[in-house]
């Protein structure tokens, strides 16, 4: 612990608190989630062992990198170290333009979902297991200093070997999928999570939305309808929401399927 300084509270993580820090060998400037694990049930500890250890395995340019971790038993306390993402989170930049009441630039939503897909394709398509993420949102999303976005905060991920299927319920109401909420969730419900924070991108709310107890909500979603993005925005853009927030997952695209859309396909080729 004493090779790192704090220098300030950022957030709050899935399990914990999120911490500025500096490493005192060499200046280097990261953050760490302070997780309290002493009260943690079972399964809560499994689910963190099997963050850090997904963490561990994931090296992606959208991806938060991972550093290390320290264990302290006698508060009963464990500190994952990984990159500072100077621009916050995208919940803040949704916030901004909201109360600013401008729109977020189209081809900043387009940048940003490419990037997106980029680390769901990374984790959706690993030889030694499936990774679903299971709880993207906008908190979860972290922006560096060139604007670049990292998929962030895997506190509710799991990985599905061949044997395993997600039946917990997890996720953030807002961007449950329909599939998630009679507890199948997979890769596609990833892609689902993803619709919902474009159509949030472009109106400043979630797509199902407005409703008093999760029973309302849960039927705004089986239903699927939502008020259409501003023509202010492309058809392209309206499309590609529309297709990944299709109520049935078996008509809805996979991340792979998503890469050969055309609008979607030129900035990936853009990156290379
Ligand atoms: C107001 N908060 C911020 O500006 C902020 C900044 C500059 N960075 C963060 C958060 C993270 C950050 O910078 N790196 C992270 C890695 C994992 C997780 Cl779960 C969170 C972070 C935050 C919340």
């Amino acid at each position: 612990m004493d090779a790192y300084e704090v220098l300030g509270h950022l957030g709050q993580g899935s399990f914990g608190s999120v911490s500025k820090i500096r490493r005192k060998e060499d200046g280097r400037i990261m953050v760490w989630k302070e997780i309290c694990y002493g009260e943690m049930k079972e399964k809560e500890k499994q689910l963190l062992v099997n963050e850090v250890n997904i963490l561990q395995k994931l090296r992606h340019p959208n991806i938060v990198r991972y550093y290390d971790r320290i264990i302290d038993k006698h508060s009963t306390k464990i500190y994952i170290i990984m990159e500072y993402c100077t621009g916050g989170d995208l919940s803040q930049l949704i916030s901004k333009c909201k109360s600013d009441r401008i729109f977020i630039e189209e081809e900043v939503i387009w940048r940003t979902l490419v990037q997106i897909l980029s680390a769901l394709h990374e984790i959706h398509n690993r030889k030694d297991g499936v990774i679903l993420h299971r709880d993207i949102k906008p908190g979860n999303l972290f922006l560096d200093e060139s604007r670049n976005v990292k998929l962030g905060d895997f506190g509710l991920a799991k990985i599905l070997t061949n044997s395993m299927h997600a039946h917990t319920f997890v996720g953030t109401p807002h961007y449950m999928s329909p599939e998630q909420i009679t507890g199948k969730y997979n890769d596609k419900s990833d892609v689902w999570s993803v619709g919902c924070l474009v159509y949030e991108m472009a109106t400043h709310r979630p797509p199902f939305y407005d409703a008093t107890t999760h029973n309302q909500l849960y039927e705004k979603i089986r239903d699927g309808r939502y008020i259409p993005i501003s023509d202010h925005y492309s058809t392209e853009l309206a499309q590609v929401i529309s297709t990944m927030l299709n109520v049935n997952m078996t008509k809805r695209p996979t991340v792979e399927e998503l890469f050969s859309f055309p609008p979607i396909a030129f900035r990936l080729k853009e990156r290379k």
